[in-house]
């Protein structure tokens, strides 16, 4: 399952953020931190992990995600395995891949992009990612996510105009099963939904009582 999560980095936070990393020095190859295959199929820049300003910004946004309330019910991030800066210029692309298993001795669960440029600033660049159901091309609005599950093949299609820059990151789940997770943020979904309007408290006890349930049986932690 994709979940795409509107303004989880407000304006003024993005703006402060491009800033801090406009200088392209604060950029390196990606394929310093690709492994295997994805290594031949990466073409892109990743920020410089020493940098001071490429470290503030990725400490900014990994306690915002941290927080997010949606990222979290979807996610349910038991540990951040790492956050990455990428850009991509015009030329760049990351070939279909699959991400790690392990990174930095962490199970990847949940893979997300973070977009940090305007989609009209850039060309191409979609993130097209295969579910079972097919192809989906993901282009979204700067400050918004995407999350997935790492077990699908995924890429970057080539940049052909402007310069796009993203977070990108990997997340072990408390609850391993995309499938799970998936009925789990439905329900929780739905149950906030119930909470904004006078109904059957004790429908909405049993429905919270069921989730709370699942949750026990499901947790990987
Ligand atoms: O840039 C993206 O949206 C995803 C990049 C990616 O797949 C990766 O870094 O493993
Ligand atoms: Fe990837």
């Amino acid at each position: 399952m994709l979940t795409c999560i509107d303004g989880v980095i407000d304006a003024p936070t993005l703006a402060a953020v491009r800033e801090q990393l406009a200088d392209p020095a604060r950029f390196q190859s990606g394929a310093a931190t690709a492994a295997g295959r994805a290594r031949q199929v990466k073409h892109n820049l990743q920020g410089v992990d020493t940098d001071p300003q490429v470290r503030g910004v990725t400490r900014l946004l990994e306690r915002t995600l941290w927080e997010h309330p949606v990222f979290r019910a979807a996610a349910r991030p038991r540990q951040l395995a790492r956050l990455l800066l990428s850009r991509y210029e015009a030329g760049m692309a990351y070939g279909t891949h699959i991400d790690a298993p392990q990174i930095d001795g962490v199970r990847t669960d949940v893979s997300f992009t973070l977009f940090l440029s305007e989609p009209d600033s850039y060309e191409g660049g979609e993130l097209v990612i295969e579910s079972g159901a097919g192809e989906d091309a993901i282009k979204l609005p700067a400050g918004a996510l995407v999350c997935y599950p790492s077990s699908f093949l995924h890429r970057v299609a080539p940049v052909t105009a402007g310069t796009r820059l993203v977070a990108v990151g990997w997340v072990r789940s408390e609850v391993r099963s995309a499938e799970q997770r998936g009925l789990l943020f439905a329900l929780d979904s739905a149950l906030a939904r119930l909470a904004e309007q006078p109904g059957d408290p004790a429908a909405i006890a049993e429905l919270s009582n069921i989730r709370a349930n699942l949750v026990r049986m499901w947790l990987d932690a």
